[in-house]
């Protein structure tokens, strides 16, 4: 996992850091609400102070990308927006599949939001023989023991892992083995890999234990 000092290369071979790359997504969001609001364009002193960022930051951000700004006009929203989408890779469809049907397994799937991003859950995948056969938003949870198969046939661009601690390290291996290059973990274990392997960890204690640390903190 690149730490927050070490740079990663886009697509034109361009170091970006991971912290420019972390913020991406949040004015992504921002800029799908301006145009669902029918915003033309923007300036990044408005876009900053609805974002409650500085609008230097965003343009040093978006600086990393070509800019996309004109002097005196600002950023056209909807072009902003398709750029950024590009950039993420959300124009793209990203296959994904889930590992471990259970309670967020099937929170997961159920989630809508996804579709509209270009993520297609595609696959779920289980050893629970009461959850395999079923269906989550018409998306079938398969026996584990399928995924050799499922992974020859078809292109996945991401596995969520969403089972047990104890079960995680050891499945996150054998899909790697089987050619899966991007981790989403959710169970509460640090995965080793190389870097080619990317590993996004999502970590809702985590975040509320932040919280709570600034709350008490506050208190003190
Ligand atoms: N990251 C977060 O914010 C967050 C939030 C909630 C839960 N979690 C973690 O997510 C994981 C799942 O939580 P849950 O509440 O959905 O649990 P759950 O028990 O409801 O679901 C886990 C599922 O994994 C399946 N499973 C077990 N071994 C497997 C294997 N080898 N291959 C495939 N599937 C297997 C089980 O049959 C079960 O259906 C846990 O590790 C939990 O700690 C993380």
């Amino acid at each position: 996992m690149p730490d927050s000092k070490t740079v990663v290369k886009s697509g034109s071979e361009k170091s970006i850091s991971p912290a420019v790359i972390k913020r991406l997504p949040r004015y992504y969001r921002y800029l799908g609400d301006l145009l669902k609001n029918n915003v033309v364009r923007i300036s990044s002193k408005e876009l900053s102070q609805r974002m409650n960022v500085t609008a230097s930051q965003i343009r040093q951000d978006l600086n990393n990308f070509g800019g996309f700004g004109q002097q005196g006009y600002g950023y056209n929203v909807e072009y902003l927006y398709n750029e950024m989408g590009k950039i993420l890779g959300l124009d793209k469809t990203n296959n994904i599949i889930i590992v471990g049907a259970g309670n967020l397994g099937q929170a997961l799937a159920n989630n809508q939001d996804f579709d509209s991003n270009g993520f297609k859950i595609i696959g779920l995948f289980d050893v629970n023989p009461r959850l395999i056969g079923m269906t989550v938003r018409g998306v079938e949870v398969y026996d584990i023991d399928m995924l050799e198969t499922f992974l020859k046939e078809h292109e996945v661009m991401i596995a969520a892992l969403t089972l047990p601690k104890s079960k995680a390290t050891k499945v996150a291996e054998q899909l790697v083995d089987l050619g899966i290059k991007a981790l989403w973990n959710f169970a509460p274990v640090d995965l080793h890999f190389p870097e080619e392997i990317l590993v996004e960890n999502v970590h809702l204690a985590e975040s509320i234990m932040t919280l709570s640390y600034r709350i008490h903190s506050h208190n003190q």
